[in-house]
C-alpha cells in the first residue's frame, strides 16, 4: 500500500467551490499516477475535509455536477421564469449566452486585458473570449476570439473549467475557460478592438490586475492556477 500525503503535493482544503474544483483536478491527476481507482476519490476527499458543503456548488443545490454552477436557488429560478409570463401566456425567455475564455499561457504569465463599456465587466480584467457561434467548437471559438481581439495565433487548447453565471438576475453566462499557448512565441499582443478594451498586457498569477472580473477574482481566491492543472 502507498501512503500519499496530500498536503505536501500541494493539495489542501479549498476555500470556495472553484479551489474544491482545482483540489479535484489535482486529485484526479494524482489518483491516476497511483493507479488509484476512482471511486476513492470522494474517501480521500472526505479525509482531507474539504466538506460537503465546498463540494457542492455554493448557490446551486439542484446541481451537483458542475461545482462552478452559481445558478440561484429553486425559488429564484421560479421567480425569473415567471417574469416572463404575459397576459397567462409564457413568453420566450432569452437563451443564456454561451461564450468561451482563454488563458494565454507564456512562460509563467497569462493575458489580461481591461474592458471597456460592455454590460458585464465594465473596466474590470478579462481574458480574451467571447460568444460561441452556431456550429462552432470551444477551440474554434477560442482560436477565433482571441484572433479577432489580439491578433495572436494560439495552439494546444486544452479545457479548464466551466462557469455557470447568474448576472442582476437577468443577464445568464456559461463560460468555458481554456488554456492555450501562442504557436510563435515571438508575437506581441494588438488591441484589434479598442472600443472593447484599453489593450492587452502579460501578468504573472503573484502580480494579477486589479479590479479583476468577479467570477475570475473568485477562482483565483479559491486557489484556481491555469499554469498547474493536468489531466
Ligand atoms: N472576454 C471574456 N468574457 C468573459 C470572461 N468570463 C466571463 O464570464 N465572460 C463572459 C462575459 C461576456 O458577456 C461573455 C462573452 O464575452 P465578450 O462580451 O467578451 O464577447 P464579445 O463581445 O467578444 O463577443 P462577440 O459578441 O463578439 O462574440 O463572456 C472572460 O474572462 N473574458
Amino acid at each position: 500500500m502507498t501512503t500519499v500525503n496530500l498536503r505536501t503535493l500541494g493539495i489542501s482544503p479549498a476555500r470556495n467551490i472553484h479551489g474544491s474544483l482545482y483540489s479535484v483536478h489535482k486529485l484526479n491527476n494524482l489518483l491516476q499516477q497511483h493507479h488509484v481507482q476512482k471511486s476513492v476519490i470522494r474517501l480521500v476527499v472526505k479525509s482531507m475535509k474539504i466538506s460537503e458543503h465546498s463540494l457542492k456548488p455554493a448557490f446551486s443545490p439542484n446541481c451537483p455536477i458542475f461545482l462552478t454552477c452559481n445558478m440561484p436557488t429553486s425559488n429564484l429560478t421560479t421567480q425569473i421564469r415567471a417574469s416572463y409570463v404575459k397576459n397567462g401566456e409564457m413568453s420566450h425567455p432569452p437563451a443564456p449566452e454561451t461564450g468561451v475564455s482563454v488563458f494565454i499561457l507564456k512562460g509563467n504569465k497569462m493575458l489580461f486585458g481591461r474592458r471597456r463599456s460592455v454590460s458585464v465587466g465594465d473596466n474590470t480584467f478579462l481574458l480574451p473570449g467571447g460568444h460561441l457561434e452556431p456550429g462552432e467548437s470551444y477551440e474554434e471559438c477560442a482560436k477565433r476570439e482571441v484572433k479577432e481581439e489580439t491578433g495572436l495565433d494560439i495552439k494546444n487548447i486544452e479545457l479548464l473549467t466551466s462557469n455557470n453565471n447568474l448576472y442582476y438576475e437577468e443577464t445568464h453566462l456559461d463560460v468555458t475557460y481554456v488554456r492555450a499557448y501562442l504557436s510563435d512565441p515571438n508575437q506581441t499582443p494588438q488591441n484589434i478592438e479598442p472600443d472593447k478594451c484599453e489593450g492587452w498586457e502579460w501578468y504573472d498569477l503573484n502580480n494579477l490586475p486589479e479590479p479583476m472580473f468577479g467570477p475570475l477574482s473568485e477562482m483565483f481566491q479559491g486557489g484556481f492556477d491555469p499554469f498547474r492543472i493536468a489531466f
